[in-house]
């Protein structure tokens, strides 16, 4: 939890993600797992019917074995720069989305945000006051930027080695409800 403020977003990005890199497999898969019991124990969890979470890319927390819970799951899809929560039903097809991510294809079903309860969200990074730093593509900030999605609680997933005490933030930075790692679950006040 070293203070890198004086690094700018893109030079933090690179760090972090090289440290992510270096966790060995066996730690990301115990840490994945960890996340995904601490998740499940949250009442921001338990409470959501409808949750959009996401299917991992490279290094990311592995949260798939949540895909498998009694719930109505939705994933994002990106298309023209924008994020859409399509639903997903477990071994559903997926095809790389315009981010390179597995997605729901572009002619399934969508979810609109007044029916999501929940946001499980990947980051790079993310600091005490819950703000968040992603890919850079600017994907989640938009999409909390519009009104209808910003009053959906929104739960940060990370392992803890990219938790910063503080990291720069920028006025779209919408700060989350909740974080979670390996290592516990906690609000956001
Ligand atoms: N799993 C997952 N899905 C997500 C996101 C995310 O962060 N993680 N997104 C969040 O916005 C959106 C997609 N945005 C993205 C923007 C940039 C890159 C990107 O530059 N990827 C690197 C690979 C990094 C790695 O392998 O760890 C690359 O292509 O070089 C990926 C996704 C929606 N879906
Ligand atoms: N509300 C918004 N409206 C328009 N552009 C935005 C908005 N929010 C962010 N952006 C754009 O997105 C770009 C990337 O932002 P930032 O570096 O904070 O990404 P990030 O949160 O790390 O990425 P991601 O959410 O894709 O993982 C910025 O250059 C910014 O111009």
């Amino acid at each position: 939890m070293t203070p890198r403020l004086h690094l700018d977003k893109a030079s933090l990005r690179r760090q972090l993600l090289a440290e992510r890199r270096s966790l060995s497999v066996v730690e990301r898969q115990q840490y994945s797992q960890a996340i995904a019991v601490h998740l499940q124990a949250s009442s921001l969890f338990q409470r959501a019917t409808t949750v959009l979470s996401y299917w991992p890319l490279g290094a990311e927390p592995d949260l798939r074995s949540l895909l498998l819970q009694p719930k109505q799951w939705a994933l994002p899809r990106c298309q023209n720069q924008r994020l859409y929560a399509h639903c997903y039903q477990f071994e559903q097809p997926l095809a790389k989305d315009c981010a390179g991510v597995l997605a729901p294809l572009a002619d399934s079903l969508t979810v609109s945000p007044a029916e999501i309860d929940l946001l499980i969200v990947p980051a790079v990074a993310v600091d005490k006051e819950g703000y968040r730093l992603g890919y850079g593509g600017g994907y989640y900030d938009r999409l909390r930027a519009d009104p209808a999605w910003r009053s959906i609680p929104a739960i940060v997933v990370a392992y803890a080695a990219q938790i910063m005490s503080e990291l720069p933030h920028d006025p779209w930075d919408i700060p989350f409800s909740a974080v979670c790692t390996e290592n516990g679950y906690w609000l956001i006040d």
